[in-house]
Parts: structure tokens; C-alpha cells; sequence
């Protein structure tokens, strides 16, 4: 990251909804880094031959959501090991504690661009999980995991979304589309979206 601030679009939707595949575009296509929480959370998992990396791997197994200071430094550091300033955040803020621990971490010291919602029907959400699933190897790409995934979207990010519906910066896109449509809608955003650094 410079020394200039940089910005930052927030990317939230359904588990299944599309986040990544679009982000994968967006990056290719207007040069921003794509920072996924979970796959940083899965790569640190990986990493540590620790309790902490069994506590990731039950979060993950169980779609509840991971304390955010270990996700929130892992997305500094990130951010901090990139010289780019422009960063697309998939995943995240997922509950209310994400929202507090971003705020107290990084508050005043990034641009949020804007928060887009891929938003995508929980049945399609989970047929495209499932259909990931046959060869992702991830461990909640599984009827069970969905079902405590699905439940901690609804109950816990969807009020985060209304929470930034307040500062008008959610731009909903419809991700039940083809993939190419999707990011149709997605290239609006952005030839709309004013450069705040
Ligand atoms: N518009 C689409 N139409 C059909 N299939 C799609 C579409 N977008 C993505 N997919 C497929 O659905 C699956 C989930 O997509 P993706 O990984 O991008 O979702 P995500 O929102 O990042 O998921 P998660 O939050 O679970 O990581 C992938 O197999 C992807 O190829
Ligand atoms: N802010 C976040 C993001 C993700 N997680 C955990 O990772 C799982 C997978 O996330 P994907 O975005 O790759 O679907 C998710 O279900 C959580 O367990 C998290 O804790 N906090």
C-alpha cells in the first residue's frame, strides 16, 4: 500500500452468489487486488500446525464467522505488502464484528468506495455450492455447512449490508444471471464510480 489512501470496495452476497468469479473480472479488467477473507483465512489455516488453525477450520466447517482481529490483520497485511491502491475485500464485513474491528483497525485510513451486493436466491446460492463443491475440496461446500452458512448470512451480514444501505453505499447487483450479464451490471458500477483518493 502508499502512502496515499487507498480505496477500498467492500464484496458481500450469499455464500455461492458469485463474489469471487466477478472479483477475478473486476480485477483483470480495472486493475484492483482482490482480497478474499475466507481464502486468507483457509491460506492461514493451512499454514499453522496450531489451535488457532483448528479453531479457523471449525469456523469455516460451520459457516460462523472468525474473531476479526485475526481476519482483519490478515487483510492489513495485505494491504500493506501490495503497492497497489486499490483493493476489492470479498467476504468481508461479514457481522457486526467485523464492522467494529474494521472501524477500530483501519477507520479514516481508506476510502470505501462502496459496498457491492451480489444478490442471488439462497436456492441458487446453495446448487452453486454444491455443484463447486464435486471438486473445490473445501470443506463446507456440503448440504450441512450450507445450511449453518446460509443461516449466518441471513442473520448476521444481511443486516450488515442494511447497515451500509444507510450510507447509500451499496450498489445490489442481480448474480442469479449468466456470468457475463453479471458483470455487464458489474461494469456499470464502475464506469459510474467516482475516484474518492
Ligand atoms: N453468474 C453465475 N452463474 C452460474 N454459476 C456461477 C455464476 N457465478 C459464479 N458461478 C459459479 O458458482 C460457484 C460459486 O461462485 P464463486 O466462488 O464466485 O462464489 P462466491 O460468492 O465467491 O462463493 P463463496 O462466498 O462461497 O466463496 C462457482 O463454481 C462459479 O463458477
Ligand atoms: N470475514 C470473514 C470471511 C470468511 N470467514 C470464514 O470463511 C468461510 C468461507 O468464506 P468464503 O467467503 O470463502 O465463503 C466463512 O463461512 C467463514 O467461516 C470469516 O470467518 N470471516
Amino acid at each position: 500500500m502508499s502512502s496515499t489512501k487507498p480505496n477500498v470496495i467492500f464484496v458481500l452476497g450469499g455464500p455461492g452468489a458469485g463474489k469471487g468469479t466477478q472479483c477475478t473480472r473486476i480485477a483483470e479488467t480495472y486493475g484492483y487486488v482482490h482480497l478474499s477473507a475466507g481464502d486468507l483465512l483457509r491460506e492461514e489455516a493451512a499454514k499453522l500446525d496450531s489451535n488457532l488453525g483448528k479453531e479457523i477450520n471449525e469456523h469455516i466447517k460451520n459457516g460462523s464467522i472468525v474473531p476479526v482481529a485475526i481476519t482483519c490483520q490478515l487483510l492489513e497485511n495485505a494491504m500493506n505488502n501490495s503497492a497497489k491502491d486499490n483493493f476489492l475485500i470479498d467476504g468481508f464485513p461479514r457481522n457486526k464484528d467485523n464492522v467494529d474491528g474494521w472501524k477500530k483497525a483501519l477507520d479514516g485510513k481508506v476510502n470505501i468506495q462502496c459496498v457491492l451486493f451480489f444478490d442471488c436466491d439462497e436456492q441458487v446460492c446453495v446448487a452453486r455450492c454444491l455443484e463447486r463443491g464435486k471438486a473445490s475440496g473445501r470443506t463446507d461446500d456440503n448440504e450441512d455447512s450450507l445450511k449453518k452458512r446460509i443461516v449466518t448470512y441471513n442473520e448476521s451480514t444481511k443486516p450488515v449490508i442494511q447497515l451500509y444501505e444507510k450510507d447509500n453505499l451499496v450498489k445490489r447487483i442481480d448474480a442469479s444471471k449468466d456470468v457475463n450479464k453479471v458483470f455487464e451490471d458489474v461494469r456499470n458500477v464502475f464506469n459510474n464510480l467516482k475516484s474518492t483518493s
